[in-house]
Parts: structure tokens; C-alpha cells; sequence
């Protein structure tokens, strides 16, 4: 219960919510009964049956219904008295503009991605109002605290990338089921029913029986001649039976790993077996959550494993339906956790590939969590962190900066703490969103074009929306409604030049200022003209003093599980070699970080080990979630010797 002091405080704030999902449910809820009296949300996103099971202010007749309008009904039914306004619109949309943000004393993000993060970080620190930042992942949880000047902003440290895998651990040599997962989404499921003509390892041109050096038609392509049936069935014996033949054909592969089995269709059923696969319901509605291979099959629970033989029919009845019930959109399909076929045909072809390699298999709802980076949300983790944000939102609105926490939710208690507080940071001062540091960019001018440096640079890289790109005062670029026709075609016929032969040339030495007009975001970038680059440096681009996202393993070449994980502390306790600036502080230091009431000599060793190895593993996790929990975690270095405790930025 607030204080009498507290109350008034309260009472006279005015609040955004930015999100209204599995924390924004809660926090409302929790805001309306503190006492909030004027708070204000924004969420883009409509109710989903999937979210009913902790998004507890929703129910089933409000599938379908704005969550930023009916987390305001329902609140308002037992707090008639307060003013909620709900937005149901994109955070990003240029209407909520600096402006916008200024009429607000704190916001507070329940947002689930790394892009709105960021863009709501920028307006606050434009707007100079304290941001209070959050995300859970399963049982884990995280809540910072962000004002301008005082406190590091949400992108002062780097965020962890998404888990990338090494390109031949995913074509050749899975030895996870993670890998089979990574395969059967990114390569075979995208090479299917995504872009027919995206370049992948699956052998995709077949060879001429004649003619040995001679590669010939594209495999995937279905021939006139083919009926469905036949297809999934070539399709089948070409990826997991020729293909593993051609892998094992490779003795070095093989010598200190198990070796894999081709698996073709007549080893798992007969033909006559695969004609009968599946009665397709021809009453299937238009709606893709309604199409599924697994209720055509007569499988009903999704955490049943299925067999080699039961994923085999699936494989081959998703893959017909696809073709038969959703052809129009074969040739562009992206996956996504939410399509029921996308993922049976998924776990059925990363199952079948398991077997081949002897990995155990999973079932459809295991192998959902897996592709679609799903850490299961816990309601409870989703009400502490909201309770957690309203204090420290508190705490803010009393100005109360001595006692601000990023607090930490952990697994398992330690030392009996199940709650991990933190003394916020210092801003790093090479950040440079919210410091002006200048940056600087290594690129062959003579090649690289102003769209790659916009694309790759200025949207990728500096999660730009609206930007506009000066060279001293001659704009080069910009977006913008009021646009008049002359100048699209200007900065169109701008886009694609390279940068050294733009009006005024872009060459080593050149001060690029790049500018966000709604995040009122300024950078600098000092260009540096280079010949050459690596082979890992695709791009052709090195952002120098941009913070690169942390990554979790090996990254070279490598396929992305898609993930959207990040974090906003994640390099501060973490090794990691790619970082750029590193630095190295007594473990005192970190000690006093991780628990400020807790002096070192109150710990020992071990606990010390425990605490930093805890929190930097829900820093690098907790924040957006979706990362896989792999074996392969978070590497904490720490001397025997706790006074040389490494802290790496
Ligand atoms: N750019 C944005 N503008 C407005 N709202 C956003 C934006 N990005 C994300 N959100 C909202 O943030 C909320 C995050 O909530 P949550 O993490 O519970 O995700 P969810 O989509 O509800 O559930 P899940 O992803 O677990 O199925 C969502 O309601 C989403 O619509
Ligand atoms: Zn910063």
C-alpha cells in the first residue's frame, strides 16, 4: 500500500504503457489498483487464443479485439474512475512523436522485440522522460530503470544476438535437435514454400545420369508429370536419404562422429501405404490455423512424439496440403509458430532427420517452442515484473535516485534471494545514442551504393525509421510525406549511386551526419574509404563504435535460428572477444553491482561465482526472451581469485 506521499504522487503522474500483453496485462492492473489515475497504453497487436492463458484480462469473445482497448475496458470495469486512453497502434507510428512523449512524467515498456525498444528509448531520451524497461523469459525477469544523463540508456551495452549455428553443423553434422529444427525451418521449410530461388546446401540441382559433371534441374521443382504423392516422396528420399549418402561419402566427416543413416520412404512404408497417407478434409476452411496434417492423420496431442512412421505421414500429408490447400501462397510462406501446418511439416522433417542422426526425437509441442524460439511465459514471473516496474516507476516519480534498481528475477533462490537488485549503471560514454559520440564507417566508396549504407547502416544497424542523411548542407536523403515529386526522384536517383560519386562525393574523411527526425536521434559517421573486406564481412561495411550484438556462439557463416534475443546488459558480466571495449574491474566492483546491501566480504567465493554467473545469465536471457536454453550458456570468466574477476563491456 502506498504512503500518503507516495499516493499524491501517484495521483498527479500521468503514465504510457507501451504494450499490452503477458507484463502489460499485469502492470495495468497493478498501475489502476496503486492508485494510477491517468495512464495511457499502446499496443498494435489483437487478442490471440493463445494469450488468454495469462493475458488474464482477456477472455475468449475478445479474440480478435484490440488488446490496447480491451485491457482498458476490463480495468476500467473495477476502476470506473480513472482515465485509461488506449491506443491500438504501432509505438512507431510518427504520431507518437517527441511531442507526444513529453506530456508523460515516466514510461514503461512491456514490449517483446528489440526494434520497438529501441525506438521507445530514443524518444525518451529526446523527451527526457525516465524510461522504466522490462521483459521476462519463462521464469526469468528483468526490470531497469533508464533517465537520461544519470542512468545507461536501454542501448548502451550490447544485446545478445540471436543464436546463430555454424552453417555445417546445420547442413552436415546436427548433433542437437536444435540443429534439425534449424534445418528443416531456415533451409528446407523456406526452400519449399518460401523463395524457390534462394541459394542453400540441400543439393538442390540434381546431377545428369550421363553426364557425371552435368547438374541439371532444380530437385525442388515439381514435375509435370508428378502427382503430389510422388512428389513428397522424391522430396523425401532426396533430403534424407541421396543427401546423407552424398554427406557419408565424406570419410574425414565421419571419423569421430556417429554416422548418420539415409532414410528413404520404402524403409519406412510402402508405396501403396503412401498413396493412402492422410484423408485431406475437403471441407478445410480457408483459414490457415484450420488446414493441419496432423487432424487429416487422426493425431490429436501435440506433446505425443510421434514415430518415424508417423512423422513420415505427417511430413508427406503437410507437404501435399500445402501444395493443395494453400497454393497461392507457395513461393512466399515465412514461418511462423502460429501456423499449424508450418509447423507440423517442421517438426515432422526435423523428426525425421533427428532419426537419421540418431538424435532423440520431440514431439509438435516441443519442437514449436524450438522453432519459434519459445521459452513458455510463466503468468507469476509476468506479475512479479510488472509489481516490480510500478516500483520502481514510483521510485522516479519521487525522484528517488539513490534507491533505483534493475532488478533481477531468478530461477532458484540464492541465498535465499530470489530477486537480484542492482545499482543502475552509469551511461557508457561511447554509447552513441545517448552520448554524441561520433562513428565511424569502413566501406569501399567506390562501390558501396547510398542504398546498402541506408538499408544495412542507417535502418539495420542504427534502427533508424525516418532518416535523413546531410553532407554538410546538402541532403542526400530523407523520408517524408510532404515530399514533392522532384525530390523523391532526387534522393531515389541518390539511393543508387555509390557513395563516392553522390552530389557531394562520399570519400575517406567524409562527415556523414545521419538524423532520425521522429527519434530525434543525431549521428555522426566519419567515413573511411577500404578496398577490401573478409569473407565475414558480408556487408562490406564495418560500423566502428556501434555495439555489436553479443554473440552466443559461433558466428562465422552461420545460420540464424531466427531468434530476437537481446538484452540490455548482457555484455557487462559476459566475456565475449568480439566486443570491442573491453574492460576489466575488481570483482568488488561487481559485487557492490549485483547486490548493493551485500559487501564482498559477506560472500565467499563460490557465492560470488553463483551470483555474477546467475545474473549475467538472466541478463542475457531474460530480457526478450526466444533464446534457446542450450547447454552451451553463457561463459562467465572468473579467476579462482575473486579480486581478478574480469567484468568485459
Ligand atoms: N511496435 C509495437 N508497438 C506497439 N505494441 C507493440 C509493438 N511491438 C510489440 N508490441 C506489443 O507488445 C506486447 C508484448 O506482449 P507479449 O510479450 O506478451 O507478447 P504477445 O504477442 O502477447 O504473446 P506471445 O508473443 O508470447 O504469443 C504485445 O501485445 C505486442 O502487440
Ligand atoms: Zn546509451
Amino acid at each position: 500500500m502506498a504512503s500518503g506521499k507516495e499516493l499524491e504522487v501517484i495521483k498527479g503522474s500521468k503514465v504510457l504503457m507501451v504494450g499490452a500483453g503477458g507484463i502489460g496485462c499485469e502492470l495495468l492492473k497493478t498501475l489502476a489498483l496503486s492508485g494510477f489515475e491517468d495512464i495511457h497504453i499502446i499496443d498494435m497487436d489483437t487478442i490471440e487464443v493463445s494469450n488468454l492463458n495469462r493475458q488474464f484480462l482477456f477472455r475468449q469473445s475478445h479474440v480478435g479485439q484490440s488488446k490496447a482497448r480491451v485491457a482498458r475496458e476490463a480495468v476500467l470495469k473495477f476502476r470506473p474512475h480513472i482515465n485509461i486512453t488506449a491506443y491500438h497502434a504501432n509505438v512507431k507510428d510518427p504520431d507518437f512523436n517527441v511531442d507526444f512523449f513529453k506530456q508523460f512524467n515516466v514510461v514503461l515498456n512491456g514490449l517483446d522485440n528489440l526494434d520497438a525498444r529501441r525506438h521507445v528509448n530514443r524518444l525518451c531520451l529526446a523527451a527526457d522522460v525516465p524510461l522504466v524497461e522490462s521483459g521476462t523469459t519463462g521464469f526469468l525477469g528483468q526490470v531497469t530503470v533508464h533517465i537520461k544523463g544519470k542512468t545507461e540508456c536501454y542501448e548502451c551495452q550490447p544485446k545478445p544476438a540471436p543464436k546463430t549455428y555454424p552453417v555445417c553443423t546445420i547442413t552436415s553434422t546436427p548433433s542437437k535437435f536444435v540443429h534439425c529444427i534449424v534445418w528443416a525451418k531456415d533451409l528446407l521449410f523456406a526452400k519449399l514454400f518460401g523463395d524457390r530461388n534462394q541459394d542453400n546446401d540441400l543439393n538442390v540441382l540434381s546431377t545428369d545420369a550421363n553426364d557425371l559433371s552435368k547438374q541439371t534441374e532444380d530437385v525442388f521443382e515439381r514435375r509435370s508429370d508428378e502427382d503430389l504423392d510422388q512428389y513428397g516422396r522424391r522430396i523425401y528420399d532426396h533430403v534424407f536419404g541421396y543427401n546423407i549418402e552424398m554427406a557419408l561419402a565424406n570419410e574425414e566427416t565421419w571419423k569421430n562422429r556417429n554416422r548418420p543413416k539415409p532414410i528413404y520412404i520404402e524403409d519406412v512404408f510402402s508405396q501403396k501405404q503412401a498413396k493412402q497417407n492422410g484423408i485431406a478434409d475437403q471441407n478445410c476452411g480457408s483459414e490457415n490455423s484450420g488446414i493441419s496434417a496432423m487432424s487429416s492423420l487422426g493425431l490429436k496431442n501435440p506433446q505425443d512424439v510421434w514415430s518415424l512412421f508417423e512423422n513420415t505421414r505427417v511430413f508427406l500429408e503437410a507437404l501435399k496440403l500445402f501444395f493443395e490447400k494453400r497454393e497461392k501462397e507457395v513461393g512466399s510462406v515465412t514461418f511462423d509458430k502460429d501456423d499449424q501446418l508450418a509447423v507440423e511439416f517442421v517438426t515432422a522433417a526435423a523428426n525425421i532427420r533427428a532419426a537419421s542422426f540418431g538424435i532423440p526425437l520431440h514431439s509438435l509441442f516441443e519442437s514449436k517452442g524450438i522453432a519459434g524460439n519459445i521459452v513458455h511465459a510463466v503468468a507469476t514471473t509476468n506479475a512479479i515484473i510488472a509489481g516490480l516496474i510500478v516500483i520502481e516507476a514510483i521510485k522516479v516519480l519521487q525522484n528517488d535516485a539513490d534507491n533505483y534498481r534493475m532488478t533481477y528475477c531468478v530461477e532458484h533462490p540464492l541465498k535465499k534471494m530470489l530477486l537480484m537488485p542492482v545499482e543502475p549503471f552509469e551511461p557508457n560514454k561511447s554509447c552513441y545514442v545517448c552520448s554524441e559520440t561520433p562513428l565511424s564507417l569502413e566501406v569501399n566508396t567506390n562501390h558501396s551504393k547510398l542504398r546498402d549504407f541506408v538499408e544495412k547502416v542507417v535502418k539495420k544497424k542504427l534502427g533508424m525509421n525516418c532518416p535523413l542523411i546531410m553532407v554538410g548542407s546538402t541532403l542526400l536523403y530523407e523520408v517524408g510525406d510532404d515530399l514533392d515529386e522532384a525530390m523523391v526522384a532526387n534522393y531515389e536517383a541518390n539511393l543508387e549511386k555509390v557513395l563516392a560519386e553522390l552530389p557531394v562525393p562520399v570519400a575517406s574523411g567524409t562527415m556523414v551526419s545521419v538524423e532520425d527526425l521522429q527519434q530525434e536521434l543525431t549521428c555522426t559517421i566519419n567515413i573511411k574509404h577500404r578496398e577490401e573486406f573478409d569473407e565475414d564481412e558480408p556487408d562490406e561495411m564495418v560500423l566502428v563504435g556501434w555495439s555489436q550484438p553479443v554473440a552466443t556462439e559461433k558466428e562465422d557463416k552461420s545460420v540464424s535460428n531466427g531468434g530476437e534475443g537481446t538484452s540490455d546488459a548482457a555484455g557487462k558480466l559476459k566475456t565475449n572477444d568480439n566486443l570491442d571495449e573491453t574492460e576489466i574491474v575488481p570483482t568488488s566492483e561487481i559485487v557492490s553491482v549485483v547486490g548493493s546491501k551485500r559487501k564482498l566480504s559477506e560472500l565467499s567465493n563460490t557465492d560470488v561465482k553463483e551470483v555474477i554467473s546467475t545474473v549475467s545469465s538472466v541478463h542475457s536471457s531474460a530480457h526478450q526472451m526466444e533464446e534457446i536454453n542450450d547447454d552451451e550458456d553463457d561463459v562467465v570468466m572468473l579467476d579462482e581469485n575473486p579480486e581478478q574477476a574480469k567484468k568485459k563491456r
